[in-house]
């Protein structure tokens, strides 16, 4: 099932070199997101990989939402959105991270989840994991547990998984 799906997301999505800039590989999930078969297995294989108790899953925007709204439909769990600054409304909480160049922020709303909930973090693709470790600093900051990580894609050798607490489980469609 492991190599099917790796299989399977590696014959699908994309490559298109040099985009958004020279050097970068960029892997376009656009046509696993219109092939309806190959998505469902994707989100089924999420499910079954899925071992342990959690309250919520926080998507990425954007292209985390894509699958963890999937997903949480899949497994009967709400959905939070993490954001970039300025595109929720209501009491924030915030997180300034640091990008190769500058830095950027990150946002959920103040009353997304109860004190002391798990949460299960879902994006498409994990690279240097910047973004992943900043929204996995929100939950904390938030009073949330990060309980798991979900990606379709892992660009492995960046080594963003190494920046993760080795105690909480990553899973990936395809490691790259
Ligand atoms: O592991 P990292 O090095 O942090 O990179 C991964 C992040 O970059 C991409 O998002 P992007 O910021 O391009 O936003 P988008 O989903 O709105 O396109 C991707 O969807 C991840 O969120
Ligand atoms: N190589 C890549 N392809 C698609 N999205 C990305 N986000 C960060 N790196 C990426």
């Amino acid at each position: 099932m492991e190599l099917e799906i790796s299989q399977l997301v590696d014959k699908i999505v994309r490559c298109i070199p040099n985009y958004p800039k020279p050097g970068i590989n960029f892997r376009d999930i656009c046509p696993l997101l219109k092939n309806i078969e190959a998505l469902n297995k994707v989100i089924e294989y999420f499910a079954g990989k899925i071992n342990f108790e959690f309250d919520y899953i926080a998507g990425l925007e954007s292209r985390g939402f894509l699958f963890g709204i999937l997903l949480s439909q899949r497994l009967n769990k709400g959905f939070i959105p993490i954001r970039k600054k300025n595109k929720l409304p209501g009491e924030k909480i915030s997180l300034e991270y640091k990008l190769e160049y500058g830095s950027d922020i990150i946002e959920i709303q103040a009353d997304a989840f109860e004190p002391g909930s798990k949460i299960l973090i879902c994006d498409d693709l994990l690279a240097t994991g910047g973004t992943a470790v900043a929204a996995n600093e929100l939950i904390h900051k938030a009073q949330g547990n990060t309980v798991g990580y979900v990606f379709v894609i892992e660009l492995k050798d960046l080594k963003g998984k190494d920046r993760f607490d080795p105690k909480v489980p990553v899973i990936v469609a395809l490691s790259d």
